[in-house]
């Protein structure tokens, strides 16, 4: 078999990766030396669930939905398209292609978060329509490369109410500009951290 090509497409979590606004921002910190300890170094993490490259479980924005711990976890081990969306104010269902035989995953292309040390302006909307899509075209994940799939200041969350009502599954903040569009394999595993509403995820395309 021939080696295997890994592409990293998660963000670096450090105190420099952008926090939703309001949100606890990342730390990691040395708790323990190895001096201290007379054996090893041990760390300590605090941060939002929701940093860098994450997936939300439903129970985020619905009281009654999945916990982190509850999700399936093939959908997150699949065969992804990427989809080149660059360019686009709004993301419709006319602007998906027909899905690769065999694909669950799609993961937009957007380029529209160019600077991984700041916290975007603005993005690009995406329709509600795509959840429906997405059901009829057996997608289960949609992954994008900006915070949220809906918009920043959004209280009524019609992308992530719509996923939740069809069924599919959300990755946020993956990093695209130097993916190629076209069919890989992802892995983007959650932490089994009970009760919660997210995980970050150490997401990778590899073929
Ligand atoms: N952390 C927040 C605080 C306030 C309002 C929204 C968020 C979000 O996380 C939104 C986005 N849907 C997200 O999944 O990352
Ligand atoms: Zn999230
Ligand atoms: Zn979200």
């Amino acid at each position: 078999m021939a080696k295997k090509e890994i592409f990293d497409i998660s963000m670096e979590l450090n105190a420099e990766t952008p926090e939703w606004p309001g949100d606890r921002p990342f730390e990691y910190s040395l708790s323990v030396t190895k001096e201290q300890s007379g054996s090893v170094n041990v760390g300590e993490i605090k941060s939002s669930t929701h940093m860098g490259t994450h997936i939300d479980a439903p129970f985020h924005y619905d009281d009654d939905g999945l916990k982190i711990e509850e999700m399936p976890l093939d959908v997150y081990l699949t065969s992804a398209q990427v989809v080149d969306v660059q360019e686009l104010g709004e993301v419709g269902v006319e602007n998906l292609p027909e899905p690769e035989e065999g694909v669950t995953a799609i993961l937009l292309k957007s380029c529209s978060w160019s600077d991984r040390q700041q916290f975007p302006e603005t993005w690009p909307v995406f329709s509600g329509a795509i959840a429906e899509w997405m059901k009829a075209k057996g997608i289960r994940l949609l992954g994008v490369d900006v915070p949220s799939v809906d918009q920043q200041h959004s209280k009524e969350l019609p992308m992530h109410q719509s996923m939740n009502k069809h069924g599919r599954y959300i990755l946020e903040g993956v990093v695209l500009d130097h993916i190629e569009p076209g069919v890989y394999q992802l892995a983007a595993l959650p932490l089994k951290i009970t009760g919660a509403e997210g995980s970050p995820v150490r997401a990778v395309l590899y073929r």
